[in-house]
């Protein structure tokens, strides 16, 4: 499986890289392309009593008329619409000339009860909104409830972006080339893409090399190798002791939630921090999870000194006000470079007129960091990046965590992870049921812990993300933020020890 997610314009240096060879390259990709295509639509809708081939003037109205033709061939009944025809000497000229199955113009168009429409109108170069003749197309498909495959992206979805531009198809299938895009991957772009598959049509992956791309789809195998491992010589504090900072008496909860958490993604020790008032609620509450008084800064840095802890959160519960950032201050200060500290919540918040001041903190900081944002908690701290600019979610984080020195997951049902360096990943499985309060706390605990066990920050973040995602699949309906750590355990049993044993075999 390949995890690299390209750009359009990544793409584009792609395929040229790969057409440079020779005059017919170009073609020659086209075709198998077309084919990719033509193969998906006979084995899934091989029922179809016939086919609407709708063909755009670019390349990819070029592989429309490769699988137009790839049909009709077979004996199919096929036909094709298209208003602009491709330029000449073009490979989507090349793909008409040899299509058996004459164009007719957009508004000849009439839906017809068990056909399959073959979107091929625009792919990787859309380039403004989606309108006219092609948007009436789009809108009478949509009506008829026809099925849509698309080629490459839905007509009038960016690949950068993931938002649509105009009109857009929303299809069943998408088949792509070679690497999956942004647009792909980004929400709404990931629903409208139906199925989605990526077809090799023979470019190389060598041919990727020159486009260095550095945003990735988040799943294990980024950072599963270098998940912390245990031997039987680790013990407790070996293995990552995480200080989580507790609110005050009636906003601890979010505090538990996250060392609760913590202590499942493996900490071997987590001591929750709590001011005065709050240390009977907790402690009521509190069993293998250790609990200290930190009402003030010198509480906060005596805990530090005394125990030193691999890792620490702020922000659930924690409040808005000045204890929280002369916290921040303190473990920032303190961190040394094995240190992970997540700021979540209303960690983030404490900073919204004091941005600048805590990007220069991070900066100073020898420690690894990891800021947990949702959208509202994003706009707070990087108000000219927040969504609605039309720059994409993976640019928007990207540009925060250079920014900030931090490395930043842009929560939401597309979770963007992006260290400062410019790394990005783009989390697919996460679920609706995750929208629940406290979830965030248990991904900044998840994260703390990972760190707090060694791993570097960006790994953790997507280590973290990945893992609370699908423990929320996991589960499912009725999901509440406490079933969430409980669920770890399951999580990182089929992650990591999914070998059979002999004895299992032979009882089988
Ligand atoms: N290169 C390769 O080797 C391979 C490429 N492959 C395929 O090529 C596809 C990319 O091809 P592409 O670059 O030609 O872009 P494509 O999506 O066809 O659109 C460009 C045309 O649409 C027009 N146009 C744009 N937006 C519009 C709008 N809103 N409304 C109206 N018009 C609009 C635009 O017009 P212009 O802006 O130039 O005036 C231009 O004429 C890619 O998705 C894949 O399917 C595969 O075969 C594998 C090998
Ligand atoms: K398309």
């Amino acid at each position: 499986m390949h995890l690299e997610v390209v750009t359009p314009e990544e793409m584009g240096r792609v395929d040229r890289a790969a057409i440079a060879p020779g005059p017919h390259a170009g073609y020659g990709l086209m075709r198998n392309a077309g084919a990719a295509v033509a193969g998906e639509i006979l084995a899934r809708y091989a029922e179809a009593e016939g086919f609407f081939v709708l063909c755009g003037p670019g390349n990819n109205g070029g592989d429309g008329y490769v699988v137009a033709r790839l049909l009709a061939e077979r004996g199919l009944e096929v036909r094709v619409f298209a208003d602009a025809g491709p330029a000449t000497g073009s490979d989507a000229a090349l793909a008409l000339g040899d299509c058996p199955v004459k164009p007719e113009p957009l508004s000849a168009f009439q839906p017809r009860r068990a056909w399959l429409v073959v979107d091929a109108l625009f792919g990787a170069g859309l380039k403004r909104p989606v309108e006219g003749g092609e948007a009436a197309i789009i809108a009478e498909v949509s009506n008829s409830g026809l099925a849509v495959v698309a080629i490459d992206l839905p007509t009038g979805l960016c690949g950068l972006t993931g938002k649509p531009l105009g009109s857009a198809f929303s299809a069943d299938l998408t088949v792509t080339f070679f690497r999956k895009k942004r647009g792909h991957l980004l929400v709404p772009g990931r629903q409208i893409c139906g199925d989605l598959v990526v077809a090799d049509i023979g470019i190389a992956d060598s041919a990727l090399h020159a486009v260095g791309c550095k945003v990735w789809e988040n799943q294990p195998p980024l950072w599963r190798p270098i998940w912390p491992k245990i031997t039987a010589g680790t013990h407790k504090y070996s293995r990552g002791h995480v200080a989580v900072v507790s609110g005050g008496a009636i906003t601890t909860g979010a505090a538990r939630l996250s060392a609760l958490a913590a202590a499942r993604a493996g900490a071997g020790a987590v001591t929750v921090l709590s001011p005065a008032n709050a240390l009977s609620i907790n402690a009521m509450h509190l069993t293998s999870i250790m609990l200290r008084k930190a009402d003030t800064v010198s509480e906060l840095q005596a805990f530090l000194v005394d125990r030193k802890p691999s890792g620490a959160l702020l922000g659930p519960g924690a409040g808005t006000g000045g204890r929280t950032r002369s916290f921040a201050r303190a473990l920032l200060d303190q961190a040394t470079e094995a240190s992970g500290l997540v700021f979540d919540a209303d960690a983030i918040t404490a900073f919204r007129d004091r941005a600048d001041v805590f990007f220069g903190m991070i900066r100073a900081s020898a420690g690894k960091v990891v800021l947990t944002p949702h959208e509202g908690e994003f706009a707070r701290l990087f108000p000219e990046l927040q969504d609605g600019t039309g720059v994409s979610k993976v640019q928007r984080a990207q540009e925060a965590a250079e920014r900030s020195g931090a490395t930043l997951v842009l929560k939401g049902f597309d979770t963007i992870v992006a260290a400062p360096d410019g790394r990005a990943a783009i989390n697919v499985n996460a679920t609706p049921h995750l929208a629940t309060a406290g979830s965030g706390d248990v991904l900044s605990g998840i994260i703390a812990s990972l760190m707090a066990q060694g791993m570097p920050a960006f790994e953790a973040a997507c280590a973290g993300v990945w893992v609370h995602a699908e423990s929320g699949r996991t589960f499912g309906y009725g999901l509440v933020a406490e079933d969430l750590p409980d669920l770890l355990p399951e999580v990182l049993q089929r992650l990591f020890y999914k070998k059979v044993t002999p004895s299992a075999q032979a009882r089988s």
